[in-house]
């Protein structure tokens, strides 16, 4: 056992240099069987070479850091909008719960109510910022004023592209991994303009605050897309559901220069079943020399996830995948599908 009470095992490595136009059908193939198969069994996996620069990653950490050091007025001007429809902006520490719980269709009731308020009584010790695309006329972009931090802007607006273009590639991967004719067959469902960069940071804590679960950093969730990147820090923390072992944990080591990549329930959900949403969380880093002074208090984390998600529109019905397999869903489009889950976000 480690420090955060989990057992240690290891996330899938696969290398996507290979994985291009000129490499052979044969090598392609390897790497998208190899893919689809941590997606099945671990429902998370390293991916190495994934293409986005890593200069560019660099300076992403940069800029957030940097976002996160103004002082909360400044912050603050950039506000996430009250309620859940628009997922934008800057949400301070204890704003959001994440939960795994799903609103029935309708379900605006009292007892609904009481329970997000259940749930709020430990709060996430975290702050984010979230990111969508210029052109998504339902979720429009909350940015602070120009002189707060100037380099904001433009910089993640091109790296949420950035970030779009190594999904793509996840995306013609897990395609053929799961033997569908067509490699572009998840890719036409998104045309990028709904996915969401987020700058997560997680503020230095007092140890003992999360242990005795006073606070908390990230509970255990699984993500609402087709499919997570996410990039973090070398500080540690997430964990991911046992894939031997449910409801134990098992700890996600930082592999520098690694893109993890996890399945969404949509992508679950499309897939019928056949690739996993594994729930996921972050705790205490499990290195001790991640600790200071008498009250061990844990360094900052930051991490940055990138959720893909298909246009609102576009139906997901069940792909065939799996020999005979019968559909385990109704069709749904990703509009009803979120708006089914979001009411118990905030
Ligand atoms: O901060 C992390 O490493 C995980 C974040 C996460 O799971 C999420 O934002 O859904
Ligand atoms: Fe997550």
């Amino acid at each position: 056992m480690t420090t955060n009470g989990s057992k240690p095992s290891t996330i899938p490595i696969v290398d996507f240099g290979e994985f291009n136009d000129s490499s052979p059908a044969a090598t392609r193939q390897q790497i998208a069987r190899d893919l689809v198969r941590a997606c099945r069994e671990v429902g998370f996996v390293y991916i190495v070479n994934h293409g986005v620069p890593a200069d560019e990653l660099a300076k992403a950490f940069a800029v957030s850091q940097h976002f996160y050091a103004l002082p909360l007025s400044e912050k603050m001007k950039a506000p996430h909008p009250p309620g859940w429809e628009v997922h934008r902006g800057y949400s301070w520490p204890g704003l959001e719960k994440v939960s795994n719980a799903t609103a029935g269709a309708g379900d605006d009731t009292e007892a609904t109510s009481k329970l997000v308020e259940q749930m709020r009584s430990v709060q996430d010790f975290k702050e984010s910022y979230e990111i969508g695309s210029e052109h998504d006329p339902d979720m429009p972009n909350v940015w602070p004023p120009d002189d707060v931090y100037p380099e904001w802007k433009p910089f993640m607006t091109s790296f949420y592209w950035t970030c779009f273009g190594a999904a793509k590639k996840v995306l013609r991967a897990l395609a053929l991994g799961i033997g569908l004719s067509d490699e572009e067959e998840l890719v036409r469902q998104h045309s990028g303009h709904y996915n969401q960069l987020r700058l997560l940071h997680y503020p230095p804590i007092p140890a003992r605050v999360l242990e005795d679960g006073r606070m908390e950093r990230m509970p255990a969730h699984s993500d609402w897309s087709t499919i997570t990147l996410l990039f973090q820090d070398d500080v540690g923390g997430l964990q991911v559901e046992s894939p031997t072992e449910p409801g134990a944990f098992i700890d996600v080591d930082p592999v520098d220069g690694g893109m993890l990549v996890n399945i969404g329930d949509l992508m679950m959900r499309w897939s019928n079943d056949y690739l996993k949403s594994t729930p996921h969380r972050v705790t205490l880093p499990p290195l001790q020399d991640r600790y200071k002074g008498q009250e061990r208090v844990t360094r900052a984390r930051y991490s940055i996830p990138y959720f893909l998600t298909t246009d609102p529109e576009e139906e997901i019905a069940c792909l065939s995948v799996g020999e005979g397999e019968k559909p385990e869903y109704e069709p749904i489009t990703r509009r009803e599908y979120y708006a089914m889950r979001a009411k118990m976000q905030y």
